[in-house]
């Protein structure tokens, strides 16, 4: 894509908001740890592991999520495998030509000490979720130095277990602004949460500790979600959010507030959040009127994809301009979670690359 020159002039100067990193893992270290810690895989080689963990017609959102426990047993609880996939997650960003990203995760799901349930099926052993941020955290700046772009994460709260949500945003409150950002709230949207009170509780702190915050929402399930992502959980952006349009009034009220929405279109076509005719994705209402949004991968692994996979099939199918990617990417470092100085810092950059002068968009 260097070759085609719509994407020339975003080179290095691409602005990504959600992506997560367990679902952004290499399947070459996939493999060399599973082997390496006698793990069962469904397959060898790349080819065969793909053909398990990869897809490219459209699925629910359970069945994809399901994707996940294919590899993750690999990974989770190693220190070396956690540390690594952090770094090489920068240097694909890097590679793809990302000048700064925000990278998500759960602690929890990448632990095998002091969690519980014990994810994954592993036997109990000393990785907790705070080491797991700081392997994180070290594996992120030394892609940093090695790949010279700008790594930050989201820790994620899991939809499925609240009982993890307080520990992920005391570990927030530990890292924040050393590597750490902000919260999240992921997993089955469409899953009925029997305490729910606990992930309120936590954004709760989050807003009281200056904790930023996303919130997966409107993806699978409707907009009564996003409403309540913003309104109760005081969300800041929200994860995805296509089923906004649903409801005129709401989505009238977060264009006047410049609500941001983290979208991901391929992922919107595997996880059946949307439509599979392009032609008519929300994403089309958005740029129409302005809206504030990103454009994002998701989870790369799993959907076979890099960046330009979705900046392509905007361009292609959705009639996305220069003038609209420039803006897209601009309205990202807006409403990216870095200290207001960082992130004037990324403006400056942003502006000077697409030939813009300040403040014009
Ligand atoms: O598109 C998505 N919607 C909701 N949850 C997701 C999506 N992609 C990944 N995860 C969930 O977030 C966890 C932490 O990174 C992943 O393990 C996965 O369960």
């Amino acid at each position: 894509s260097l070759q085609n020159p719509i994407f020339q002039q975003y080179w290095g100067n691409r602005v990504e908001l959600h992506v997560h990193l367990d679902g952004a893992i290499r399947p070459e270290t996939i493999l060399y740890f599973g082997k390496k810690r006698g793990i069962p895989l469904p397959g060898d080689t790349v080819e065969e592991l793909l053909k398990y963990v990869s897809y490219d017609t459209p699925l629910t959102l359970p069945k994809f999520l399901e994707k996940f426990n294919y590899y993750m047993p690999a990974i989770a609880g190693d220190r070396e495998a956690v540390k690594r996939i952090a770094y090489e997650f920068v240097e694909t960003k890097a590679k793809e030509g990302v000048a700064y990203v925000e990278v998500r995760y759960s602690p929890h799901l990448l632990a095998n000490s002091g969690v519980a349930p014990m994810p994954w099926g592993q036997t109990e052993g000393d990785l907790t979720p705070d080491e797991v941020v700081q392997l994180v955290n070290q594996g992120l700046k030394d892609g940093e130095r090695d790949f010279h772009i700008k790594a930050r994460s989201i820790l994620c709260c899991m939809r499925h277990m609240p009982s993890w949500s307080p520990e992920v945003v005391e570990l927030c409150k530990k890292y924040q602004n050393d590597s750490v950002v902000a919260v999240d709230l992921a997993g089955d949207e469409t899953l009925k949460v029997e305490d729910y009170s606990e992930h309120k509780k936590a954004y709760e702190e989050a807003v009281r500790s200056g904790i930023h915050r996303t919130v997966h929402a409107g993806e699978a399930g409707p907009a009564a979600m996003v409403k309540e992502a913003v309104y109760v959980l005081k969300a800041e952006r929200v994860g995805h959010g296509y089923h906004v349009v649903e409801d005129p009034e709401l989505y009238k009220e977060l264009l006047k507030i410049k609500m941001h929405f983290e979208v991901c279109p391929w992922s919107s076509y595997l996880t059946g959040a949307c439509s599979p005719d392009f032609t008519k994705h929300p994403v089309i209402q958005f740029k129409k009127d302005r809206a504030n949004y990103s454009l994002n991968t998701d989870d790369p692994l799993i959907f076979n994809s890099t960046i330009d996979k979705d900046y392509g099939i905007v361009k292609e199918h959705m009639g996305f301009t220069e003038e609209e990617f420039k803006r897209v990417n601009i309205n990202a470092a807006q409403s990216s979670f870095l200290p207001e100085k960082e992130k004037q810092e990324l403006l400056t950059q942003l502006y000077k690359a697409y030939g813009m002068v300040p403040n014009a968009s």
